[in-house]
């Protein structure tokens, strides 16, 4: 993946037809529970397993000439979560940014976010392997770990070295960072101590 640069909706769409669209999005609750009865969930964060082994968010390629990014994000939800996901119908006010990329294809991704109720997003949760692409391009749904454990590592930290698709990994720090889900000394805390990063512990 090349280097990514944010630009306005309003410049994403005035680019020419060599430019592929996708837009993607972060369905987030507020979660009550703890682990083990001690550590706050905070909230639940909804990412996906996908075909590739990656992680990455519910979404997909749109194409801006044949209706708004929000339909082909709608689209792209419904087919990837289920018909639960129909009622979400994402618009213009859910949208946080875009980013170009030059490399290895000519690509603006797009980039969404909608708080649900707890009940919602479970509902999403339980209907999800009712969806056309689930065994196929999903092959499941997974929560974000927001918390870091008491080593230092567990949690974030080890979430964050999975492979992640495309520009998802910077969208998740920056979503989360933005929305106040995790604050933004524990996510720099979180990022160094990693356990891809150069900075972070090693095993002993
Ligand atoms: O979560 C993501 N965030 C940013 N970019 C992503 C994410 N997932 C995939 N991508 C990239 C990879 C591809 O270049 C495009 C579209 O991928 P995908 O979602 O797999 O598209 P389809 O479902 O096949 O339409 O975005």
């Amino acid at each position: 993946m090349g280097e990514s640069r944010p630009l306005s909706r309003s410049e994403a769409l005035q680019l020419g037809p060599g430019w592929r669209h996708a837009c993607h999005a972060l369905l987030y609750a507020p979660c009550p529970g703890r682990l083990f009865g001690v550590v706050p969930l905070g909230h639940a964060v909804l990412m996906q397993m996908r075909f590739d082994g990656r992680l990455g968010f519910p979404g997909g390629f749109v194409d801006p000439r044949t209706g708004s990014l929000e339909d082909g994000l709608n689209r792209e939800l419904q087919e990837e979560l289920g018909p639960g996901a129909a009622p979400l119908c994402l618009a213009e006010g859910d949208y946080l940014g875009s980013c170009r990329v030059e490399a290895p294809q000519r690509l603006v991704t797009h980039f969404y976010t909608r708080r649900l109720s707890l009940e919602q997003f479970r509902a999403l949760e339980e209907g999800a392997t009712r969806a056309q692409e689930h065994g196929l391009e999903v092959m499941g749904l997974v929560r974000v770990p927001l918390y870091t454990l008491r080593d230092g590592v567990g949690g974030l930290p080890t979430f964050l070295s999975n492979a992640f698709a495309g520009g998802a990994r910077e969208q998740l720090l920056e979503s989360l960072g933005i929305l106040g889900l995790v604050p933004e000394a524990q996510l720099s805390e979180a990022v160094a101590a990693s356990p891809k990063s150069p900075d972070a512990p090693q095993p002993s």
